[in-house]
């Protein structure tokens, strides 16, 4: 029987506890929208951000941080160009990197960039249910600009596919989180649904996978990050009136995650197994 059977809430825990004691430098290519959320939530959470995209610097920041996120959501050509660096570099140094694969299939410029990081062996790709089937160049992806116009169990197939294709642990978000690399599928439930009323919170999402990537290998890093950040959603959100105020709870909340709250607001189940 595979140890990955055993995935659990206490572990999700444990896996927290070490995050915020090695507090990981976190290097961010993230987007305009996103930026500040991402670095409050990897603060919240117990990392140390960084927002770092010049291509003049990439690569010596690469060296000094414990993991790389790439976001795509606001590109133009020099930060292309600093992005394949920066996953270059990570990739040599042995440093894990996420792909934050966002609005691939809304143009091709952002399709042909988003296959083509995915192909730089990303530890991790995270993206919503539209995102991951484009990126796997599945039928019916959708989507509406950055929005997912998809249901995540309909992207589990695909994400299978993307992870076996390009060797990263793939994660789908949405009312249920999914989590696979290629024969194994973990859900994660919890969260809310004013979550994706607020803008960016998926890529603060892709950036504490990043945090977790730090201190457990790729499939665990991405079960629970998504475990802790699906705790935090739903705490949040018993907090709020409506979107407006989800981000600052959020990142309360992410302050205040432990046992306790993953026991009462998030659930971890293995759907397929290796031998399934
Ligand atoms: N209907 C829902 N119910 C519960 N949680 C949800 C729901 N939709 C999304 N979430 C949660 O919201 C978070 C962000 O996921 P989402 O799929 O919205 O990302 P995204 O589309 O990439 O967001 P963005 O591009 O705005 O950053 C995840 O933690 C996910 O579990
Ligand atoms: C709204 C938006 N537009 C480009 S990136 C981004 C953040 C959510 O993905
Ligand atoms: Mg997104």
């Amino acid at each position: 029987m595979s140890d990955h059977t055993e995935f659990s809430i206490a572990a999700a825990a444990k896996a927290l506890d070490d995050m915020r004691a090695a507090r990981p430098l976190v290097q961010n290519i993230t987007n305009y929208v996103a930026m500040t959320i991402s670095a409050n939530v990897l603060l919240a959470v117990g990392a140390s951000p960084a927002m770092v995209h010049a291509v003049d610097e990439v690569e010596d920041f690469v060296a000094i941080s414990s993991a790389l996120v790439i976001n795509i959501g606001t590109l133009s050509a020099p930060w292309v160009e600093g992005m394949r660096r920066a996953a270059t570099q990570a990739v040599a140094l042995g440093k894990p990197w996420v792909l934050d694969p966002v609005g691939c299939g809304a143009t091709k410029f952002r399709t042909d960039l988003a296959v083509e990081l995915s192909r730089l062996k990303p530890a991790i790709i995270r993206g919503n249910a539209s995102e991951i089937m484009s990126l796997a160049g599945a039928a019916g992806a959708g989507g509406k600009g950055v929005d997912s116009t998809a249901a995540s169990d309909a992207a589990i197939e695909a994400g299978k596919a993307l992870s076996l294709a390009t060797g990263a642990v793939v994660a789908i978000t949405g009312e249920t989180d999914y989590v696979t690399d290629g024969a194994i599928v973990v859900a994660i439930e919890g969260g809310d649904m004013l979550m994706p009323l607020s803008t960016a919170l998926g890529c603060a999402l892709s950036a504490t996978v990043g945090a977790f990537a730090a201190v457990r290998p790729p499939l665990e890093a991405a079960v629970y990050a998504l475990a802790v950040y699906a705790a935090a959603g739903a705490e949040a959100s018993t907090h709020v009136a409506g979107p407006g105020h989800l981000p600052a709870e959020l990142c309360d909340a992410l302050y205040a995650v432990d046992a306790a709250m993953l026991e009462r607001r998030a659930a971890i189940s293995v759907l397929e197994t290796e031998a399934a």
